[in-house]
């Protein structure tokens, strides 16, 4: 599990450790460690430039223009605001024979200390018509300029960076936004973090959380997942969820709804019915995928939210609570209940989602007593009680149609094994992102080839 911390967290973090710290040393240690990834993504080139910003991300960028030129490289300095530079960090870059430029010549790689912690906003213009004129790989200092740290919104200009060192621990935006490769120079911030504001679960962690069959185990106990998805409409949805609860975990499936002949004939090792009244015991529920909004899917709906089974509810199920808060009082607020909105089921349900993905899953967890998964290409789950988990998928292949009903059918099948139901929707969710993956290799997928490589992302995982 990697840990995340917010810019405040580290800002108090950092002043204790350099009040015991010799002035400037923390910031050379830092400036270090980017010469040396400067040095490795160079190759064989010999000539960087920085972009050199008006605080101490410019410091870090010119103590590391320093270091690179006692290494023999060549290097150039624009200073966006040349009257408020790093004295210290520009004084050294000057003495050790780096020139400052007002445009940089061409060059093997470009350093962007723009702006660091305290950045907000897009680049402004002059910064982002230096930036727009680079043709080098950037290596960004602690974060890509004009990327919020705490958020990863990018909502105007902004470095593309192939890669960023950043000092001390992680912080948001090293897992919700695009910072290319991410390496982590230690500053003896450990001990005086506390724990992290978020969390990114990683491969192992997945794999190691995932239900498997013991010498003990039969069909039942196992936890029986049931779907309540699906309508003559809509058949295709009860397939979908139906398959992903079939192929995530063993033990059994039922599927109760409209879709029961389309379900049967395409997983014959689910126990269908046509009516949720006789579906028989399950340990969790699926609802809402295809189900459509009509009185006889808000019965549906009651009777799985009564059911007090833990529930994932999706797709047409968030709408309907949307749209009718009686449904609300059907739950026993102590039975988890996890919520799958994308954006636009999000605002029906809470408003506008807004640039901050995370606060927005926090803000709805705790409005609604639920774990909400807010999908996207950053998947934010938050807990009632102030977990938060994200993931950012790799590609955006699992941006198709279905691909939210085998989300769902996975995750009820993870609740249903009795997983806890935040790890149960982050580890769903990742899983889903690495089928969609290895699915498309490079080509637009169908979600029923997402389905189908679920065991592969589900063996990949274990396998770490
Ligand atoms: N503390 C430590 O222990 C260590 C800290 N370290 C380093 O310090 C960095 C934090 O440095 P910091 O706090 O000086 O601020 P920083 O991010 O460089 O920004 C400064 C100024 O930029 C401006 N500006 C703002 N937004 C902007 C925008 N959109 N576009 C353009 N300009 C913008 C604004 O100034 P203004 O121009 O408004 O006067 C703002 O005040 C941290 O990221 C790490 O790299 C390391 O050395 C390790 C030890
Ligand atoms: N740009 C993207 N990159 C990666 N994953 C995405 C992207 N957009 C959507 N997804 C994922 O694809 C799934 C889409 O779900 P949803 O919008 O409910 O689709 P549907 O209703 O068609 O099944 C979610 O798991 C979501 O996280
Ligand atoms: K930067």
């Amino acid at each position: 599990m990697r840990g995340l911390w917010t810019t405040a967290r580290v800002r108090s973090a950092e002043e204790r450790v350099l009040a015991a710290t010799p002035p400037g040393a923390l910031m050379r240690r830092a400036a270090l460690g980017v010469a040396a990834v400067a040095l490795e993504l160079l190759g064989g080139g010999r000539r960087v430039g920085l972009l050199v910003g008006s605080g101490n991300n410019g410091g870090d960028a010119l103590w590391a223009g320093y270091y690179l030129r006692k290494r023999g490289v060549a290097v150039f300095a624009v200073l966006l605001s040349p009257d408020k530079a790093h004295a210290e960090g520009l004084a050294a870059f000057r003495r050790a024979g780096g020139r400052v430029v007002d445009r940089l010549p061409p060059v093997d790689l470009a350093v962007d200390g723009i702006v660091g912690l305290s950045a907000r906003g897009p680049l402004r213009p002059d910064a982002a018509a230096h930036v727009a004129d680079l043709d080098a790989p950037v290596l960004a200092v602690d974060l890509p300029s004009g990327i919020d740290p705490d958020t990863g919104a990018a909502p105007g200009p902004h470095v593309r960076a192939r890669a960023t060192v950043t000092f001390g621990c992680l912080k948001p935006v090293h897992a919700l936004a695009d910072c290319g490769e991410v390496r982590l120079v230690d500053l003896g911030l450990g001990p005086e973090l506390g724990g992290p504001d978020l969390l990114e679960l990683e491969p192992e962690d997945v794999g190691a959380a995932w239900p498997v069959p013991g010498p003990e185990s039969d069909k039942y106990t196992q936890g029986v997942t049931g779907v309540a998805a699906g309508s003559a409409t809509y058949p295709g949805a009860a397939v979908l969820a139906t398959g992903a609860a079939v192929l995530a975990t063993s033990g059994m499936v039922r599927y109760a709804g409209a879709a029961a002949e389309a379900v049967r004939a395409r997983w014959p090792e689910a126990i269908c019915t046509g009516s949720i009244t006789d579906a028989g015991r399950v340990q969790a529920w699926v609802a809402g995928p295809g189900l459509g909004t009509g009185l006889g899917s808000e019965a549906v709906l009651r009777t799985v939210l009564e059911a007090g089974v833990p529930v994932c509810a999706d797709a047409d199920a968030i709408t309907m609570l949307a749209n009718n808060p009686d449904l609300w009082d059907a739950r026993d607020p102590d039975t988890p209940l996890v919520l799958t909105p994308h954006d636009r089921e999000y605002e029906r349900l809470a408003g506008p989602v807004g640039e901050d993905r995370v606060a927005a899953a926090r803000r709805a967890a705790e409005k609604f007593r639920a774990v909400v998964l807010l999908k996207g290409h950053v998947t934010v789950v938050a807990g009632p009680d102030g977990r938060t988990l994200v993931n950012r998928a790799r590609s955006s292949w699992a941006a198709t149609a279905g691909s939210g009903d085998v989300l769902a059918g996975v995750l009820g099948s993870l609740l249903a094994a009795g997983l806890d139901p935040v790890l149960a929707a982050g580890c769903a969710a990742k899983v889903h992102a690495l089928a969609a993956e290895l699915a498309a290799a490079g080509a637009p997928i169908p979600a029923s080839a997402l389905l189908r490589a679920l065991p592969d992302a589900i063996r990949a995982v274990r396998s770490r």
